[in-house]
């Protein structure tokens, strides 16, 4: 069972015991979320992420998942991408392709990747381009609140410096407004040329799931949760400016990714 709470406006917080018990538990949640979005509007639109989140995923071709989920009705989208061949290691498309996507009965035509053949400026747009169809046409709902798509569940990992799907502390691409995808050329990881969702598209979703393991998560999970003063640098964290507008948080975290939280700090007269 995971230690469960809600932090007033930090969302809802869950510190599995392993990774075997983080797994069940953000599956259960995939499916929860897409149970209800099937039944309330006929389908399921999911953008994943890169890094580990997809292993974790790994359940869901097991039983019962496998069986339960209405893949037929997934849409399937990424946060980010690296813009990179569609069969190159590096690129997240490839990773869900080959762990996930075809394994289950997701249609192909109801998956949403980039081209990762042109530059990565005109693969972002070319991605914002199809998702503004999509939302169009309703495939996508548009959000009550702003311009945005509504996703209803946006899946991110977190790198021990805090960025969230290509979001890095401190780039340029933390700041765009005005479009839902932007690119990198030079991110401080590699592979350097990337698109993401911009901060609006993230905070319009109806849920969105941070998904955090290992103890070098650790700082950046404190710092991103926690309560800091007013004027700590910290408070532009991409992960700490993650903030559905109106929809859920919740943070899949193990125990040392928790493990600085000011939760399990002793109190100061058991410090000795
Ligand atoms: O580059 C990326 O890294 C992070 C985290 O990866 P990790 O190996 O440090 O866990 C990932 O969440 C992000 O989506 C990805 O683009």
């Amino acid at each position: 069972m995971a230690l469960t709470w809600t932090h007033k406006d930090r969302g809802e917080i869950r510190v599995h015991e392993n990774l075997e018990e983080l797994s069940i538990g953000l599956v259960d949640y995939i499916a929860e979320i897409s149970e209800a979005s099937i039944l309330e509007q006929g389908a399921f639109c999911i953008a994943l992420s890169g890094g580990p989140l997809i292993s974790l995923m790994g359940k869901l071709i097991e039983s019962p998942y496998n069986k339960i989920v209405d893949w037929a009705k997934w849409y399937v989208f990424w946060a980010e991408e690296r813009v990179v061949g569609k069969s190159h290691d590096d690129r997240n498309y490839k990773q869900a392709m080959d762990y996930l996507l075809s394994k289950v009965g997701v249609f192909p035509g109801h998956i949403c990747s980039i081209n990762g053949k042109v530059s990565a400026e005109e693969a972002a747009s070319k991605y914002e381009f199809a998702i503004r169809q999509m939302t169009r046409k309703r495939t996508l709902t548009p959000s009550e609140t702003s311009e945005c798509p509504k996703f209803d569940l946006i899946l991110l990992g977190m790198g021990s410096d805090g960025h969230v799907a290509s979001l890095f502390p401190n780039h340029p691409a933390l700041e765009v407004k005005d479009d839902w995808v932007t690119y990198l050329t030079n991110a401080p990881k590699p592979p350097p040329e990337r698109i993401t969702f911009t901060l609006p598209v993230i905070n319009a979703a109806a849920n969105v799931a941070i998904v955090a393991t290992g103890e070098s998560k650790a700082n950046a999970i404190h710092l991103a949760i926690d309560d800091l003063p007013l004027q700590d640098s910290s408070l532009s964290l991409p992960a700490r400016l993650v903030q559905p507008s109106n929809g859920k948080l919740v943070w899949f975290l193990d125990t040392p990714a928790g493990s600085k939280l000011d939760r399990f700090k002793l109190p100061e007269w058991n410090l000795d």
